[in-house]
């Protein structure tokens, strides 16, 4: 029987009356361990897995042995359990929810061999997940239809695969490709596919057994018999009211049987199986994306972007109660995989989904419960014809079906909504979706939720509504107050205007100009003191025809001068003193002549000595001489210009540079100021800026993506806007990553990074370098030219700067880990550490030539195999390496060597490796008895090197 799947001709009624959002229901996740299959493997290769309990387990960490990665599930099946421990434990306690007209889903997810077709469908002795949900169903359904009971239960099933992207009818495999559609209730249908009645088990055997020969498996390396596709088995309870109001219920069980991830070098996939694998692997990545994007609450979630995905859209983020059951193998060989899966099974299980009863008021009234009229009371009988003859019906309908119709009556307006207004209430509920707002979602839900909003909609325009009339009369007020003080309305201007260098040079009344910040006028009045005064002093070229006689002195200069009160300037100070003991690093740049470098020498220097006493104190920290301290304080009495930020009192000498400026502080585009907006200097003396305030200063305002892009590039170039308000364009990319650079100098340094290849040598100790000034650097080391006064207490290790100290010291003496991974439990002792952690965590990638997967970070490296071939070659058995690690690994791994890199000196006595012959130097002192290294907690005290 083909039937296409349809909701016509009903009236939804889910959750009436309750108008609130249904209650979420995370997507469970459980993790079943398969035994090894080859049980011998067992006792010769230790599982790389290991259980903790009934919901954890932990799994070797490879990038560091000595730990292990931790996960936490809904539950943790090792081993030994059974297919009914499985089924009684996760599955069987969603099936409940299908009589209640929900939606339930089973997911079997995992690599190629682990299991999942296993646990779905098992085998004759050990029955799988399918033939026990089906036959619970079906005695479930029997006892709810029983005689006297209120429901009449039918069930039907569907089975199909997706096969490299085509949705294939396994009831009726002449069917060809089907397509997915969605209602307009966001139910997903596929039009064609066969739906079967089954009432008993050996129905469903009947009709299941036969189609799931017509699944396809093929052999691959790992799997004598792998499916190919993506299983669906799509089981439909539908429930019918016997009496009135004769509602109708529909629950939706998806039990799906996932292709596995696979990695084409083990599966020996070519050919054919490679497309396949190309597709499964294609397919499991959206899926990945899909987790993310949910778990992010991003705007657009990629369904789309897979039939695997589309067909799931109710399973995941949508309406259905859902359970994925991660696959996962003992094998070592596996170890990649598992991690992989374990990856995506703690991101699932963050994802949220909102199960509702599909109830609906049934049309046509089944034939053997249709009563007569008389049996039904007058009011019945009329429900009973449905509510689409209760709308359309009667011209004068009685008391209780005028009720029922004005129910309904205002549901019609959203499927004769204007689009426009659609599309807006479609945005409003995006966005309400990305906020995490409480409130109800739009189109997802049913209909008397999306009247809820509709309401909300009305009532915000309302309050706009109200908004621009108080805005009006408060504008109106304006106006007459100006209109009663022409005097003060003419004098602001006056003394608002920016005093501009041309200006001056032709205004003689401007010698002396009173410029007061806004935020001061109305302080004035009341204290004379606060004025401040900016003069202009005589310019050499542009000359001034007189300027007071009280005021020789100033007329060889040509500067500014900003003349504070000194109360006002000590309170200045005082601001400086406490954003230097307060401020990060980020936000001491906002001061004057401090830029990254500087900033964290001052953090550096307060963490070791406590914080600054006074501001000159600043000359104390190593790399902030006397001359630049004395500029700085300078700097903040004499002024560059009359224009001065209000968040950081940075001075500039025009008002283009102060936008510019502001642009860091707001995120904005610095440019030209729009023609009606008040062309104003903003002048604001220090004692009026608060601390938070320059504390907030210099947020960056990035325009694009510092890393830009290949495409950009292509489009024009990126634009970017430094830490300190430069725009820079970025016309060069770089063709292995698409990094965008401003220009060929640093696109090369930048590709240097993409190959193993260090050219410079340091004539002294030959260790090699990338860069070449790294290498002088390096090489001034040597000589003592780098003066390196911060010696680590713990290992004596010598530093130029007090922030590399203590950020060795975190690295690695430190047993502190503040930065924790969110996906596991991993902590690092440094951002980068955690930064370089995550990566493991990203769903990999498959590369668009061998089709393997990849850590999007790892792709750069590996497309080096299908472009340059090798460049490390084991001496030992000639294989080819991309990278150096890989080889020394290799070496490690399969010739048990250690093998030294190019660049370390061996200690001959224990094999340790030294970067440097200092560092030699200072290992051997631990083979001849030498000093104890100091005890750890001794403040270092900076020594100067020989
Ligand atoms: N829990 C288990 N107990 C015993 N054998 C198992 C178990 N899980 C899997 N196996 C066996 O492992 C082999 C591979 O399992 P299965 O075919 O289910 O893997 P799969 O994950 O579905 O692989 P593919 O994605 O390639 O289809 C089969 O021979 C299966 O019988």
């Amino acid at each position: 029987m083909a039937a296409t799947v349809s909701g016509a001709g009903r009236c939804r009624l889910s959750k009436v009356g309750t108008g609130r959002r249904p209650p979420p229901a995370r997507v469970r996740v459980a993790v079943r361990l398969r035994p090894f299959v080859d049980e011998t493997a067992g006792a010769s290769d230790p599982p790389c897995v290991r259980g903790m309990d009934s919901c954890s387990l932990e799994i070797a960490n490879w990038r560091n042995h000595q730990e292990t990665l931790k996960y936490q599930f809904d539950a943790f099946y090792g081993e030994r359990s059974s297919q009914q421990d499985i089924y009684a434990g996760s599955v069987q306690p969603i099936l409940r929810h299908l009589l209640e007209g929900q939606n339930a889903s089973v997911l079997a997810y995992g690599p190629t061999g682990a299991g999942k077709t296993h646990t779905m469908l098992g085998s004759p002795e050990q029955p799988g997940v399918i033939p026990r949900a089906l036959m619970d169903l079906l005695q479930l359904t029997r006892e709810e239809s029983a005689e006297g009971r209120p429901w009449a239960l039918s069930v039907t099933m569907s089975y199909l695969e997706i096969y490299q992207e085509k949705v294939l009818d396994l009831l009726d495999p002449a069917s060809g490709d089907l397509v997915i559609r969605e209602d307009c209730r966001g139910n997903i249908l596929i039009p064609g596919l066969t739906q079967k009645p089954i009432t008993s088990f050996a129905d469903f055997e009947r009709h299941f057994l036969p189609a799931s020969r017509n699944r396809t498996v093929g052999a691959t390396r790992l799997n004598q018999r792998s499916s190919r596709s993506h299983a669906v088995l799509l089981v439909k309870v539908d429930q019918r009211e016997r009496l009135a109001p004769f509602r109708q219920r529909e629950g939706k069980l998806y039990l799906i049987d996932l292709a596995g991830s696979e990695d084409n070098r083990r599966t020996g996939n070519k050919g054919l199986r490679l497309k396949e694998s190309g597709a499964i692997n294609t397919s499991l990545f959206v899926l990945g994306k899909v987790v993310d994007a949910l778990n992010q609450g991003l705007p657009r979630v990629p369904y789309r972007d897979s039939k695997l995905t589309r067909l799931l859209q109710d399973s995941l983020g949508g309406s259905a109660h859902s359970i994925l059951i991660a696959n996962i193998a003992p094998e070592r060989r596996f170890y990649l995989d598992t991690v992989s899966a374990l990856n995506f099974a703690a991101r699932s299980k963050e994802v949220i989904n909102r199960p509702f009863t599909n109830e609906s008021l049934q049309l046509h009234v089944l034939a053997p419960v249709k009563l007569s009229q008389k049996e039904l009371g007058p009011s019945e009988a009329k429900r009973a014809r449905g509510p689409e003859e209760e709308e359309i019906g009667d011209s004068e309908p009685t008391a209780p079906l005028a009720s029922v119709s004005q129910k309904l009556s205002p549901l019609q307006k959203l499927s004769n909504m204007d689009p426009a207004m659609l599309e807006r209430l479609l945005n409003l509920d995006r966005l309400l979706g990305s906020q995490g707002s409480q409130g109800t979602p739009l189109l997802s839900t049913p209909r008397r939720e999306r009247m809820v909003l509709m309401k909300t909609v009305e009532e915000k325009d309302l309050e706009i509504e109200r908004l621009k009339m108080k805005q009006k009369e408060l504008e109106a007020k304006v106006l007459a107050q100006k209109a009663e003080d022409p005097k003060k309305e003419n004098r602001a201007p006056t003394i608002l205007r920016p005093l501009a260098r041309r200006t001056v040079t032709v205004a003689k009344p401007l010698k002396k100009a009173v410029v007061m910040p806004l935020q001061l006028i109305q302080e004035q009045a009341a204290s004379p003191s606060a004025e401040i005064h900016i003069l202009k002093k005589r310019g050499r070229k542009r000359k001034l025809e007189s300027l007071e006689a009280s005021e020789p002195e100033e007329k060889s200069e040509d500067c500014w001068e900003l003349q504070v009160s000194p109360e006002l300037l000590a309170q200045g100070r005082q601001k400086i003193l406490d954003l230097l003991n307060k401020g990060t690093a980020r936000d001491l740049r906002s001061l004057q002549r401090i830029g990254q470098k500087k900033a964290q020498l001052i953090v550096g220097w307060r963490e070791l000595h406590g914080p600054f006493g006074q501001v000159e104190d600043l000359e104390r920290v190593e790399g902030i001489s006397g001359k630049q301290m004395e500029s700085f304080l300078k700097k903040k009495t004499k002024s560059k210009g009359p224009y001065i930020c209000a968040l950081c009192a940075k001075e500039f000498k025009n008002g283009y540079n102060l936008r510019r400026h502001e642009a860091i502080h707001t995120g904005a585009k610095a440019g030209r100021v729009p023609s009606g907006a008040m062309k104003m200097p903003t002048m604001v003396p220090l004692s009026l800026l608060s601390v938070p305030q320059l504390s907030g200063a210099g947020g960056g305002g990035r325009e694009a993506g510092a890393g830009g892009g290949a495409a950009a590039v292509a489009a024009g170039g990126v634009v970017t806007t430094t830490a300190s308000g430069k725009r820079i364009r970025k016309n060069h990319a770089c063709e292995m990553c698409g990094k965008a650079f401003r220009d060929v100098y640093h696109l090369n340094r930048h590709k240097l990074s993409h190959s193993d290849e260090k050219p410079y040598q340091c004539p002294v100790c030959q260790q090699r370098f990338k860069r070449k000034d790294r290498m002088s650097y390096h090489v001034r080391s040597h000589d003592g030219a780098v003066h390196k006064p911060y010696n680590c207490s713990h290992c004596g290790k010598s530093f130029s700067r007090p922030d590399h100290l203590n950020s060795h010291v975190r690295q690695v003496h430190s047993t502190e880990r503040p930065f924790k991974c969110e996906k596991c439990e991993a902590a690092f002792a440094t951002k980068d550490r955690l930064r370089a952690h995550t990566v493991r965590h990203e769903e990999k990638v498959p590369c668009h030539v061998c089709g393997k997967m990849l850590s999007s970070a790892y792709i750069s490296d590996h497309m080096k195999v299908h472009s340059q071939g090798p460049h490390h070659v084991c001496e030992l058995c000639n294989k080819g390496f991309t990278t150096a690690a890989y080889l020394r690994i290799h070496a490690v791994k399969d010739h048990g060597l250690q093998a030294p890199r190019a660049d370390r000196i061996l200690c001959k006595l224990c094999s340790v490796h030294c970067k440097t012959p200092a560092q030699l130097a200072g290992h051997m002192q631990t083979h001849l008895g030498g000093a104890a290294p100091p005890v750890p907690g001794d403040a270092p005290q900076p020594q100067p090197t020989c």
